[in-house]
Parts: structure tokens; sequence; C-alpha cells
């Protein structure tokens, strides 16, 4: 059963599509990453599932029925930095916040150890890093011990300490069972911690699946030889390549599946021509995503 599932959800903003027809299902113990560049939906998407907003189109379910209160309570959510009150303890402002969801202070020392934030309860929010403050949005989300939680953007504005701060606590809280959705247009976000995604250009759902299979990053092979262009000539007909061009003094060639670099080295040898340089490569992510969306947009 899914966690969550969208069936053909749209939404407009007077003449802005934000979103077009979205359907896609969150496995449970996920880390489901809603990726897209600016504005192309995603805080809109996770509105509509928190009930901030309505759906113009389509309907989508929690835990396989459609969300009641009920469902909504075992969903922890940070869909932005929260106002926190600057001169309280991070501890008075936990008391605070599990009073606006109506769940007990009983709680609130498990979250805040779990944030690692435990041995700063008493000190005043505003004397709090970036990192901390963040952590302790996290923490407010866990109130309650859901088994899902919904970040927006959990890492932004945050320096390279405090983002792996945030990344160490998605980790744990995966570990732990939990499904976390997240939106990020970040896509090394989505490598480091993701398992699944879902990827949003301009309202539409490009891809959703597992990271390794939705962003497919084919090995490539560089190599070299006294004369590339001969290279060039002869890795066109080896079986599979699909491409073989010269940058930077190397010839680069991709193939059409993952290519055994033991094999091109000896099907070259056999060839006449001696390999100076034989490496194989992965593609970026960065570039498969940029390949995805402009296949997309073209
Ligand atoms: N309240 C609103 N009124 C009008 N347009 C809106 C409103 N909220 C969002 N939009 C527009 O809808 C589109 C989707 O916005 P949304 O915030 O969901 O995208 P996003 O992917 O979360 O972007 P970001 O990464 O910048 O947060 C954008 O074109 C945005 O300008």
């Amino acid at each position: 059963m899914s966690i969550l599932s969208l069936q053909g959800i749209s939404k407009r903003y007077g003449a802005i599509q934000a979103l077009s027809g979205v359907s896609f299902d969150v496995p449970p113990g996920s880390v489901f990453g809603v990726l897209g560049p600016n504005g192309s939906g995603k805080t809109t998407l996770l509105g509509i599932v928190t009930d901030v907003l309505k759906a113009d189109k389509g309907s989508f379910q929690l835990f396989g029925k459609t969300a009641t209160a009920a469902e909504r309570r075992k969903i922890g959510t940070l869909l932005e930095t929260p106002n926190f009150y600057h001169y309280l303890s991070a501890w008075k402002n936990l008391e605070i916040s599990a009073s606006i969801k109506q769940r007990g202070k009983d709680d609130i020392e498990r979250v805040l150890r779990i944030c690692g934030l435990y041995d700063r309860r008493d000190n005043a929010f505003k004397t709090y890093s970036l990192g901390m403050k963040q952590r302790l949005a996290i923490a407010a989300a866990l109130l309650g011990d859901p088994d899902v939680l919904i970040l927006d953007e959990p890492t932004n504005g945050l320096d390279p300490a405090g983002i792996a701060e945030v990344r160490a606590l998605i980790h744990d809280m995966a570990k732990a069972g939990k499904t976390i959705i997240l939106a990020s247009h970040l896509l090394d976000e989505v490598e480091k911690v993701c398992t699944h995604v879902a990827i949003l250009q301009k309202g539409n759902l490009l891809l959703s699946g597992p990271v390794n299979e939705v962003i497919q990053r084919t090995d490539f092979v560089e190599l070299a030889a006294g004369n590339n262009e001969e290279l060039v000539r002869l890795m066109l007909q080896y079986p599979g390549c699909s491409s073989a061009t010269i940058a930077n003094g190397k010839v680069i060639a991709s193939f059409t599946a993952n290519p055994d670099p033991a094999a091109i080295n000896g099907w070259c040898a056999n060839h006449g021509i001696w390999l100076k340089h034989l490496q194989l490569r992965k593609k970026s992510l960065e570039t498969a995503f940029l390949e995805i969306t402009h296949t997309a947009a073209s």
C-alpha cells in the first residue's frame, strides 16, 4: 500500500497553471524527493497534500484512504521555517508547538534528543545557528512520532555544515522506518538522501520512481591513444557504441548499455591501437537531470 497516492492533481492560480494532472505513488519507507526548479509546483503540491490548499482537479489518498484528520495526524510537516519565539528556549518553543498540535509535553525530550538539541534545550532560540534552527523545526514536525514527514526545502538557506546536519537527521529518520517526502530544487540533495524521486517542470510531472531507475546515468568511457582520430573511427565500430568524440585531448565514448572497459581494451589492441588512457566514468546527476528537462522542453 502506498503512503501517498496522487491521481491527476491540478491547480491553477489565475493565469498560472501551477500543477497539471500530477500522479505518482510514494512507497512506504522511502525518502521521496519532489524535485524541480523554482516555480515548478513543489510547494503547491505539498500544500495540497497537507490540506493547506485545495486542488482544482484530481484526488489523493493517504495510507490508502481519503485523507481525514486522523490520517493527517500521522504526518509531521515542515512547510516553511516556523515562527519560533526568538527569546524563548527550544523547550518552551516546543511546548507551544505541542499545544498548537494538541499534543502533550511528554514527547519534547525525545524529539530534542533525536535532533541533537537536548543539551541546548534551555538556550534561547535566537542563540541557535541556522542548522540548529532548522533541526528544531524538524523536531517540532516529529512531535507525536508521525510515521510520515513532509519537508519543504529542509536545507534551504543553510551553510554546508547545516546541510550536513539536516541530511544526517533525514538519514537517521529513514533508518528508523519513517517515510519522508521532501521538496527540493537541489539535485545533490536528492542524490545524497532520496531513494525515490518525482521530477516536476512547470507543473508537469516528467518522471517518477526509484532514483536509480528514473535517472538513468549510463557509464561512459574516456580513452586516449597515440592517434585519437583513428581511435574515434575504431570506437564507432565497437558493438553498442552510440557516440565517440574528442574533447580536451580525450576520446569520450558513450554506449547503449553499460560498457566493459576490459573488452574495450582488448578490442582496441586487436585492432592495432594501444590505449594510453582508459577510464570508466558516470554521467553526473546534474547532466542526467538537464537531459531529462531539456528533452521535455524541446
Ligand atoms: N498564491 C499564489 N498566487 C499566484 N501564483 C502562485 C501562488 N503560489 C504559487 N504561485 C505560482 O505557482 C507556480 C508554482 O509555485 P510553487 O511555489 O508551488 O513552486 P515551487 O516549485 O515550490 O517553487 P520554489 O522552489 O521557488 O519554492 C509558480 O509559477 C508560482 O509563481
